[in-house]
């Protein structure tokens, strides 16, 4: 059996509305201590709101909603104690200096020990000295990320973490990513960016005009979608051979060339492209932004999993 997991994050059919306007509706999904996890989804999808909620900043209209399992309607400040928040639309006193927000920062936290908030600075080259009116977008990231994770927190919340950062500070920062949870500690993180997402999350949520379409292990969901495989003959092959095949797909065909689309098992077309004097094959690892950007689509059907 495996071991128990507590969830740090539970939410259930949670629904927040603006007026007439709709935030979110009848959000499910739960995130396991020491995992990461992903929110993604088209602008407007409702992954702001839902985070916002997590921690205290909105009032749900109906559902519940458990943070370390307190309600953050009623317990925001324990809440806050042991997360560390950067927020998508980060607010810095335009006239204090990088320094001088880490200084208040920490002291709010009752921060005594500066030494992981040093290397976090080198980590990310944070520059420290200029107010934050005079620095660009991706260097008040950099103070912003360095205010998350300098407390230790038990959850990490961050909102659109990378925009703005070159790819060495996203480098970087995946780092940081990763050792947070060795440590045992948790994130979640709100991105549009899927190539970031497939690298760093281990579950996702899509949420499209404020509800779940998806939530899923990003390795299921790489088990199961299509892998594209190209195959070379001598002589050219009958492709209604692959196409009887379960899971199978003829894409494009062209001469002593074919290449496929392949869902679920290999081993059958693998047998039929030996049959018919297969020379060479290339095969493309699975690649989920076509299936993210399906859910984006909304193509997929509106169907919430929860896979491992
Ligand atoms: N304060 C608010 N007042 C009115 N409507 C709001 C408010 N905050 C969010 N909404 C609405 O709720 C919906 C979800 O917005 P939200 O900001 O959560 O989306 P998002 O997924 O974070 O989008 P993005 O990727 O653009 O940041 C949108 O329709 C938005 O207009």
């Amino acid at each position: 059996m495996p071991p128990p997991t507590t969830s740090l994050v539970r939410v259930e059919h949670l629904t927040r509305r603006f007026g007439a306007r709709r935030g979110i509706t009848d959000v499910d999904f739960r995130i396991d201590e020491g995992e990461v996890f992903g929110f993604l989804g088209p602008n407007g999808a409702g992954k702001t709101t839902t985070i916002r909620i997590l921690l205290g900043l909105y009032r749900p209209t109906s559902g519940s909603v458990r943070v370390f399992g307190l309600d953050p309607g009623r317990e925001a400040e324990r809440i806050l104690q042991r997360v560390g928040y950067l927020p998508g639309e980060l607010a810095l006193h335009p006239g204090l200096t990088g320094a001088q927000h880490l200084d208040r920062f920490a002291r709010i936290r009752g921060l005594t020990d500066r030494r992981y908030r040093d290397q976090l600075v080198e980590r990310f080259g944070a520059e420290l000295d200029t107010p934050a009116r005079a620095l660009s977008k991706g260097n008040r990231q950099k103070i912003g990320l360095v205010m998350a994770f300098m407390h230790r927190p038990d959850l990490l919340v961050l909102d659109e973490p990378t925009i703005g950062l070159d790819p060495l500070v996203q480098d970087e920062f995946a780092d940081l990513v990763r050792e947070t949870v060795a440590d045992g500690r948790t994130i979640l993180f709100s991105s549009h960016d899927l190539d970031e997402v497939q690298r760093l999350v281990e579950r996702v949520c899509i949420l499209r005009d404020g509800r779940v379409v998806v939530t899923a292990g990003v390795e299921s969901l790489r088990r199961t979608s299509p892998r594209t495989i190209e195959l070379r003959f001598e002589q050219p092959p009958q492709p209604d051979v692959f196409e009887r095949l379960d899971g199978v797909q003829v894409r494009s065909s062209d001469g002593g060339r074919i290449e496929l689309s392949v869902t679920g098992e290999v081993a059958p077309m693998l047998r039929a492209a030996a049959d018919q004097g297969a020379v060479d094959i290339t095969a493309r690892r699975a690649d989920l932004d076509e299936l993210f950007r399906g859910y984006y689509r909304g193509e997929q059907g509106a169907e919430a999993s929860d896979g491992d």
